[in-house]
């Protein structure tokens, strides 16, 4: 069975991703679902080099050490099939009306997710600034925030959310009513 709404998250490094979408998931229970694109990539590359998926999985500083090369590696798995992560993540994701995707990062996995999704598609673009991100741990790293991974959305301007979480953030009850209002105009 399909979702009836799907949220797609972009946003750049340390601009609270994780953060509001797991108070989303805390908000709507067991109606929702939270789907990493990074979910399918982190599991081979754990079972690959013998790591630990759940601190892969977990905000701290050991994903860091992993980052360039699971880019790298999943470029290239992305160029003989755009879609591969988007459809792994899909299928491992439960039966529930709601799907909140937290870390969609090219035009690519937009697009995978409107061929295959089509109408059930939001998309809300979280943003920050850089001092805010600073504080959350963001240090600039070359090859990692300069690259498509990071920068693939920079220009895409069809957002039918923003939300700022950085210093001039509204509190997390207004920017969480903002995106079930969202998903309450499907
Ligand atoms: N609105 C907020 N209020 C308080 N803390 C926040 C807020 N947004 C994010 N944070 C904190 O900032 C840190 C980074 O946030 P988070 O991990 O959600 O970012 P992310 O966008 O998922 O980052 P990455 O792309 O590196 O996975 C976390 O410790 C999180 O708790």
């Amino acid at each position: 069975m399909t979702p009836k709404v799907i949220i797609l998250f972009s946003g750049k490094r340390k601009c609270g991703k994780d953060f509001l979408t797991d108070h989303l998931k805390t908000r709507f229970g067991d109606e929702c679902e939270i789907i990493k694109i990074s979910q399918p990539i982190k599991s081979h590359w754990a079972k690959e080099k013998c790591l630990n998926l759940d601190e892969l999985l977990s905000d701290g500083e050991y994903k860091e050490q992993y980052r360039l090369d699971m880019i790298k590696w999943s470029d290239e798995m992305r160029e003989h099939d755009y879609g591969c992560f988007c459809k792994a993540a899909c299928q491992n994701a439960t039966d529930k009306p709601i799907w909140i995707v937290s870390d969609i990062r090219r035009q690519t996995d937009i697009q995978w997710f409107k061929e295959n999704y089509g109408h059930l598609i939001k998309t809300i673009r979280l943003k920050a600034d850089e001092e805010t991100r600073k504080e959350r741990g963001f240090k600039f790293k070359s090859g990692v925030d300069d690259v498509v991974s990071e920068c693939g959305l920079d220009d895409y301007s069809e957002w039918d959310l923003i939300i700022d979480n950085g210093k001039n953030r509204k509190t997390l009850d207004k920017q969480l009513s903002s995106v079930m209002a969202l998903i309450n105009s499907l």
